[in-house]
């Protein structure tokens, strides 16, 4: 029975953690067991007395098996009966988990020390191999410890430990107390005396600094590492015996600073890495323990700055954890006897001085002792989530980036949290009061943006250079801590910005050039996540304006255009208006200036809003009126309300002279219409392989109106709208509101739809709406019919091109499903149409010898492809031959755009 009892609690304590207490009762014993309970309590503590089981005399008691809990824990319990978990705990003789990074990086280490010292008979002799301070020594106590734990050395054995550097000057005395000696010896050797090694046996003899050991002695050891026999030094007759286990440490290279005789005796040699080679986490425990240590030395609590804690996690300490450890005590001893509170508190500028060094002369000028964050040094502990509203910042904004599968959606909600923590630094006391070396650098930043605005022509709001340049005075406080952020966060960092550099390349690049601007004239190094931060609120910029309508408020002042602007987009939730803070004593003709060069940098589009604080309006009307090409609609004695009020109508997407007339009954305010000289409205057909399949789609849309109409549909080419983007000629002269094509030409701003579209019917929708404007529902009817009629795909094929229809679209779709085979990919019915199109129309061009020969970009991709593009070729050889003619193989690029549109 009682067998059955103990096999049942031992299996319990295999099994299940000590978290579980409850299974280690008596009373849980005698159910499962169907045992009285008495009787098994009487079992459980005859097991006790024995010591087989351990007893935890608490409410209720518990049971554990000895041998299980001495095998998890890796250590001896001596004791029988505990009062307490607490007291069970705390009993645990601990040995390497002393040591900060023993389950990390110091874990083969001390997987080498346990080896050496338990292999049998007398363990192996061990090298630790490490800078100064890495703790070599640290770990040869606690393998002697480990050892007596272990009862792998005896109870009393000794852990003798000698500094071979000690002796440097005197390498005989480092013999004779090594070895011991005889009396007359030598002189002064006035009576027999034992050596270190005498006094080790059955311990541990640590031998420091080894490599200071004099060769004579060296040599002397080996006779005892071989045969564990020595003499005494003045003796050469007797030998002496001794059964120590040899440690040897050294900071210099073993394979230099050793006999070779030597080290072919130590047979294990571990290496113990540098603090710098640590990872971040033992760095932040290692620092945590210190102040923890000195908590309890001086018996006051500790406080420690933000900026200070990252400045010692950031160091590099020459001396490893021993200069750490010793930077730590004077700091602590440096600030406690200056006496001043009951707590200890730790500023940056309490660090010693050599720590300020590497800091650049901005972050030292910008420093404010009483802002600092302060933390308890508890909370260094383990502290891996960001300690400081930016950094905050950093983890959500990188948070939301990962977790969205919609990038944009992401981009918005990232948009929304900037905006949160601009509130919080506006808004938050502390922030509000700026000092005079943050007044400096809003003015350095200040320049430096105007610079780089008019390089771009942007209009960015003095608010806003004054937010983004609270970000850098916000970052050159927390540098360091950002930096470790980052180096924490690379790969997601990186995501993002690529993923940016993608949808918004001018945001990108401009919010790069900030940066560069800003570190190279402020001394101070930014960091990626600001790139991301400012790229985010350049976004505007990269985006298509409020259905080719935009708003502008103009003031005079240094902040009131953009104070209304900012809190007109915060409240209308985008970004309607932008505001250009004017100079006081501006000239209308300036005035006109910003505004003309505004519309320019916007165009194209097709109304402005313009908002102003003057009271008259004649001269900039009269003086704006002859430039404008768009409708603009001016406003003055601009105010927030009226702001919202006309934003909230441009936002339901009410033009120009509409909004106007709603106004009209606002008696503060008067307002004037500027009609734009008309820019036409206009379709581009596009085709990417040339002019006359794109000549086509336009007939063919044109022959589908029923009558004329004032929107034009023109043929353009591909390739100068793929290279020129927005600023091609075009743009300029008609207001484009769609392309049609076989091929995306990608112009940011401009829809696009595939004429695949149209034949399949699908997405067709954005024709029928601008066709729509100039038809009524009749003809647009009319209309919708003739383009089911005309877009059918034989009929296309006839229309583009010379060929039989029915014939030629045979070979094309034996030629599309050989592709399909060959390149891997199923095409969507549409791309699929297109495809059917493009090649009908290239045979035609072959026909017509209107090959094309040369394209850009091909001879990298023939570099990289070669052998696919072979084989596509080869897919038009019943073609070549049918029609005598020769597909060059430059066409191959074209056709493989296809198979790279993503269909999903
Ligand atoms: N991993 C660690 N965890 C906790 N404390 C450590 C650790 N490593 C070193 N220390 C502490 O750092 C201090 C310096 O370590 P130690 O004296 O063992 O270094 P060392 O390599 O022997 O230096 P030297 O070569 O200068 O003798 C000691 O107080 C030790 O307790």
């Amino acid at each position: 029975m009682r067998e059955q009892l103990l096999n049942e609690l031992q299996k319990r304590c295999r099994e299940h953690g000590l978290e579980e207490n409850e299974i280690f009762t008596a009373a849980s014993l005698s159910e499962t067991l169907q045992l009285s309970r008495n009787t098994v309590s009487q079992y459980l503590n005859e097991f006790v007395k024995k010591g087989v089981l351990v007893k935890i005399n608490s409410r209720p008691v518990y049971f554990f098996d000895k041998k299980s809990m001495e095998t998890v824990w890796d250590t001896t319990i001596t004791q029988n009966i505990f009062s307490s978990f607490e007291e069970l705990e705390a009993s645990r003789e601990k040995d390497f988990e002393k040591l900060i990074g023993y389950q990390g990086s110091l874990q083969t280490v001390v997987e080498h020390c346990k080896a050496a010292v338990s292999y049998p008979d007398n363990g192996l002799p061990v090298l630790l191999y490490g800078a100064t301070g890495s703790g070599k020594s640290f770990l040869a106590a606690l393998t002697y410890q480990y050892a007596l734990h272990h009862k792998i050395v005896k109870s009393t054995a000794k852990f003798i430990t000698v500094n071979c550097a000690e002796y440097a000057n005197n390498p005989e005395l480092l013999t004779a107390n090594l070895f011991g000696y005889v009396k007359g010896a030598y002189t002064g050797a006035e009576e027999n005396q034992e050596g270190l090694l005498s006094l080790a046996n059955e311990g541990v003899l640590f031998l420091d600094e080894v490599h200071c050991l004099e060769a004579k002695c060296q040599e002397k050891l080996f006779q005892y590492m071989d045969k564990g026999i020595y003499h005494k030094v003045g003796d050469n007759e007797k030998w002496y015996r001794s059964n120590c286990r040899l440690i040897f440490a050294t900071t210099e290279n073993p394979q230099t600073t050793l006999l070779k005789t030597l080290l072919r005796r130590i047979p294990i040699t571990v290496v113990v890495p540098s603090l710098k080679e640590r990872p971040l986490q033992e760095k932040r425990e290692l620092i945590y323990s210190m102040f923890m240590n000195e908590k309890k030395r001086i018996q006051k609590d500790i406080f420690i700055s933000n900026l200070a804690f990252q400045t010692l996690l950031d160091f590099t300490f020459v001396g490893n954890v021993g200069e750490m450890e010793n930077s730590i005590k004077a700091i602590c001893a440096g600030v406690f006897v200056k006496k001043e509170q009951d707590a200890l508190n730790i500023h940056f500028l309490d660090l010693p001085s050599y720590f300020f060094k590497t800091m650049k002369s901005v972050q030292m000028k910008t420093y404010d002792r009483e802002s600092e964050t302060m933390l308890p040094i508890e909370e260094l502990h383990g502290t891996k989530k960001a300690a400081t509203p930016l950094l905050l910042l950093y983890e959500r904004i990188l948070g939301v980036h990962k977790k969205n599968d919609d990038f944009l959606q992401g981009i918005e909600r990232c948009r929304l949290l900037i905006q949160n923590f601009i509130d919080y630094m506006f808004f938050k006391e502390k922030y509000n009061v700026v000092s005079s070396n943050e007044d400096f650098l809003l003015k350095m930043l200040d320049k430096i943006y105007s610079i780089i605005m008019n390089k771009y022509s942007l209009a960015v709001s003095n608010n806003q250079i004054k937010i983004y340049s609270k970000f850098f005075v916000e970052y050159t406080k927390n540098v360091t801590d950002a930096k470790i952020w980052i180096a924490m966060h690379q790969e997601e960092v990186t995501l993002f910005h690529n993923n940016l550099q993608d949808y918004y390349p001018r945001a990108y690049r401009i919010a790069n050039e900030v940066v560069e601007n800003v570190e190279l004239n402020l001394d101070v190094e930014l960091d990626e996540m600001i790139v991301i931060i400012l790229t985010l609120s350049f976004i505007d910029i990269d985006q298509d304006t409020n259905n080719g309508r935009i708003g502008l408020i103009l003031c005079h002042g240094y902040s009131t255009a953009s104070s209304i602007s900012d809190t007109a987009n915060h409240m209308l939730g985008s970004h309607v208006f932008d505001g250009i803070d004017m100079e006081l004593r501006i000239s209308i003709d300036k005035i006109v200036q910003l505004v003309d060069d505004y519309l320019k940098q916007k165009a194209p589009i097709q109304e402005l809003m313009l908002l102003v604080d003057m009271g008259s309006l004649e001269k900039i009307y009269e003086k704006l009126a002859p430039l404008s090409d768009c409708n603009i609609g001016l406003i003055n004695r601009v105010s927030t309300a009226t702001a919202l009020e006309a934003g909230n109508m441009m936002k339901q997407g009410r033009n120009v002279k509409a909004i106007l007339e709603a106004l009209k009954n606002n008696n503060v305010i008067s307002t004037h219409f500027i009609e734009g000289k008309k820019r036409k409205e206009a379709i581009l057909t596009v085709c990417a392989t040339g002019f006359g399949t794109a000549k086509k789609i336009s007939e063919l849309i044109i022959t589908s109106l029923p009558r004329t109409i004032e929107l034009e549909v023109i043929p353009y080419d591909y390739q100068s709208l793929l290279e020129n983007g927005l600023e091609d000629m075009i743009f300029s002269e008609y207001n484009v509101q769609l392309m049609v094509g076989t091929l995306d030409p990608e112009v940011k701003g401009i829809p696009y739809m595939a004429m695949e579209s149209i034949m399949t019917n699908d997405e067709a929708q954005e024709l029928y709406q601008l066709i729509g404007k100039y038809l009524d529902a009749n003809e647009l009817e009319q209309f919708s019919k003739n383009i089911m009629k005309n877009f059918t795909l034989s009929n296309i094929v006839n229309h583009l091109t010379i060929l039989n229809a029915e014939k030629v679209m045979e070979d094309v779709e034996d030629i599309v499903t050989d592709l399909e085979e060959l390149l891997e990919k199923k095409l969507s019915p549409t791309t699929k149409v297109g495809l059917y199109v493009h090649i009908s129309c290239l045979i035609e061009r072959m026909i017509l010898r209107q090959e094309i020969t040369t394209v850009e970009g091909f001879d990298a991709l023939l570099g990289e492809h070669g052998d696919i593009i072979m084989k596509m070729k080869h897919v038009f050889s019943g073609v070549e031959m049918r029609y005598s003619v020769e597909v060059p193989y430059p066409e191959m690029y074209y056709i493989l755009n296809y198979f790279k549109i993503s269909d999903n």
